[in-house]
């Protein structure tokens, strides 16, 4: 037995653990207390709001379907009670007729003609209730799905990037948790309803200490049980040889088959399987829901006594009334009694179960409410951009977005490297200017294009655009006078028209603007070898079932099968075209003062390539240009600063003439660049001659 005490609050009483072997298994189960079902009754009481807020919400997004659906599960939690009142009534007054001697046909037939409307009810309701959940369904997956999707849409790169290392939430949860919170106000109205009925049916038969009796034996057997659904536990496989075991089955998968065949490790393997397989031969099987539940054979002798005794007790407690009263005795009524006893004892254990469900819920539904109000953790100003309103040369963005940066750290949100992405950069990027920067893998070169593509703001110092503090200006704005052109764009699960277009929404169906910025992006040779040209589907969500057919590629089905649309198989090139034209697109809303372009040619041909950075050239009037590339040869006679990064610093910085004058690291990497195609390099082939052994 273990004790842990809950850390968030130090009134809370402690929660007692009891740890079991069940089978090859270790369970851990939360025992119940007294002060344990205080707190889960306080939890319970805390979350009254929470519930307010989501039946509020469903009933606004649909207020008939809810107020069925509550109407339905309220007559559910009633309906058993009202039909075997019926089934009393009815049977009460055949057994007065046999025993009068002279059965009173007109009220047995309107009876039958009750129960019988009754029954047609019930089930019309059934039915219709049927109808109304899967509706109400539909319409709160789809409120919660719009309400999760606007709220995941909202979030900036650093909130979500937190956001997702947390557990995400869907809309399906919120409607778990209504169906556990009416599931389980269905299941104690029943309880309410049976034990009404219970009552009042002692009334003729038996009187009080009947419906105790009645009532106890249920209620005993409920308690007596052992189930692990309505507790909160934990189990690990706690077992070697039955992991062991888990590890050779993984080995004998196809996985591994080279290197079992080229190794000869199959008799090895069947070997070591048989030989745990042996020690766990008097080990049960089974999940520990079943190991828990089951009973030693004297447990169950126990609770068979224990649990028939208050009925043993009850046909006692019959047959004395019988002979002290025999006219207040009903034999229909027992039964009926009897019934009622099985049905409580059925509800009991549901409730008991639908509790945990219930308390589970409570959780799901603060997550969901909770993920709906995150706040993202950067600064949104309010000063548009550009400054219309600014006389000053650099403020209007005419020239394009100007940047200083002082002393800027960054690390990323939740990351494990303990050294910061940037370090201490400071530089100053005028508008208009073409800007290179270079440096080995992890240099920093691509935080540094977020940072001021403001994805991210630093973690210290500071970043002025246009004079203002980043901050200060109105984010969207920012974005919108960006445009990211990086390897890590990527293709979207749309129309390959839509993947051009969406760089510039407002003119998505503009099929002569689209065209224009497929080909400055090179991209109009991926369009014309397809069939549907832009209307392709890059990657069609297609979503399927089958049933039966095994693979079997010859039965007509099969074909079916294969005519559904398959996802288009782009090459790394013809993706970062498609993606090159996107950006194209989005110059035409004529707002864009910032091009951040970050390795978008790695899978490029060479006259790809060239292309791609001449339009790009060709479009930097009125735009602050940035290139990350690690091939920078077409672009050094163009910069007006090539930045040289390693380690998050920066290294150098300057024209290419003074930075080839440095002979520092630059002029190492274009070294080895421009050597590949000259003889420069031969003192380094030189250099690198493989050594003769020998
Ligand atoms: N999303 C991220 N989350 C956490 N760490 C990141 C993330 N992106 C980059 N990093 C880390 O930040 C550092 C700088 O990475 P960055 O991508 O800026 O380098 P780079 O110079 O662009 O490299 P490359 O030339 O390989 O593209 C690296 O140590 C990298 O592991």
């Amino acid at each position: 037995m273990a004790s842990l005490l809950d850390e968030k609050d130090p009134k809370s009483p402690t929660i007692t653990i009891q740890e079991m072997q069940l089978g090859v298994w270790r369970v851990k189960v939360v025992s119940d207390t007294v002060f344990g079902l205080q707190k889960q009754w306080d939890d319970a009481r805390s979350a009254l709001p929470l519930y307010w807020r989501l039946m509020t919400d469903i009933f606004n997004a649909s207020p008939a379907l809810f107020t069925i659906f509550i109407a339905c599960q309220l007559w559910q939690g009633i309906e058993d009670s009202i039909l075997m009142h019926f089934s009393n009534q009815f049977l009460r007054n055949i057994e007065a007729g046999v025993g009068q001697g002279k059965v009173n046909s007109r009220k047995i037939l309107s009876d039958i003609v009750t129960r019988l409307v009754c029954t047609v009810f019930f089930a019309f309701i059934r039915w219709y209730s049927g109808k109304v959940l899967e509706l109400l369904k539909t319409r709160v997956t789809r409120y919660f799905e719009l309400v999760l999707m606007k709220a995941k849409l909202g979030l900036d790169m650093p909130t979500s990037q937190e956001a997702g290392s947390k557990q995400g939430v869907s809309a399906q949860q919120a409607w778990d948790a209504l169906q556990n919170i009416f599931k389980f106000g269905t299941d104690l109205i029943r309880i309410a309803s049976h034990i009404l009925l219970i009552a009042r049916i002692s009334r003729w038969s038996g009187g009080p200490v009947y419906t105790l009796l009645c009532i106890s034996q249920p209620l005993f057997s409920a308690f007596n049980r052992r189930d692990l659904w309505d507790k909160v536990c934990f189990g690990f496989v706690n077992n070697t040889f039955y992991l062991r075991m888990k590890s050779l089955e993984k080995l004998a998968s196809g996985a591994f088959r080279q290197d079992i065949i080229s190794g000869g490790l199959g008799s090895w393997i069947a070997d070591e399987f048989y030989k745990s397989h042996l020690h766990l031969v008097k080990i049960p099987e089974g999940h520990p829901y079943q190991l828990y539940s089951e009973s030693s054979v004297l447990q169950d002798i126990l609770s068979k006594i224990l649990g028939d005794s208050p009925v043993v007790r009850f046909f006692h407690f019959c047959a004395l009334q019988a002979i002290k009263d025999p006219a207040a005795f009903s034999v229909a009524s027992i039964a009926i009694l009897q019934q009622s006893s099985t049905s409580l004892k059925y509800s009991i254990t549901m409730v008991m179960r639908t509790s945990q469900r219930f308390r589970s819920s409570v959780t799901s539904v603060k997550s969901i409410y909770a993920s709906t109000g995150v706040i993202n953790s950067m600064v949104v100003g309010h000063v548009p951009y550009p400054r219309v309103d600014e006389k000053s040369e650099d403020a209007d963005g005419s020239k394009g977005m100007g940047f200083e940066l002082k002393n800027v750290s960054f690390s990323y949100p939740g990351t494990r490297s303990i050294t910061p992405a940037l370090k201490n950069i400071s530089l100053i990027i005028k508008p208009g200017q073409l800007v290179v920067i270079v440096g080995a893998n992890g240099s920093g070169k691509s935080t540094l294009i977020r940072i001021l593509s403001r994805l991210y703001d630093p973690s210290s110092g500071q970043i002025l655009i246009d004079g203002l503090p980043s901050s200060s200006h109105r984010i969207d704005d920012l974005h919108a006078a960006t445009t990211l052109l990086s390897q890590d764009n990527l293709l979207y699960p749309l129309s390959l028209g839509e993947n051009i277009g969406l760089g510039y929404p407002e003119c998505v169906n503009d099929k002569e603007m689209i065209r224009d910025a497929a080909e400055k992006g090179g991209a109009l040779e991926v369009v014309q070898k397809l069939k549907d040209g832009m209307d392709t589907e890059l990657d069609p969500t297609v979503e399927t079932f089958e049933l039966g057919l095994y693979g079997n590629k010859t039965h007509p089905l099969y074909e079916e099968m294969e005519k559904m649309p398959k996802s288009i198989n782009v090459s790394g090139g013809e993706k970062q075209r498609i993606v090159a034209a996107r950006s194209f697109m989005r110059f035409n809303s004529g707002k864009v003062k910032f091009v951040a372009v970050d390795e978008p040619s790695s899978a490029l041909d060479a006259e790809g390539e060239l292309r791609l950075f001449e339009n790009l050239l060709a479009v930097r009037e009125g735009k602050t240009t940035v290139f990350v590339t690690h091939r920078f040869g077409h672009l050094t006679k163009h910069a007006n600063i090539i930045i040289c990064m390693k380690e998050g610093n920066i290294l150098e910085m300057g024209s290419h003439a003074e930075l080839l004058q440095k002979k520092g690291e630059y002029a190492n990497l274009y070294e080895i660049q421009a050597g590949a195609f000259s003889d420069t390099t031969s003192k380094r082939k030189e250099h690198f001659k493989p050594q003769v052994l020998g």
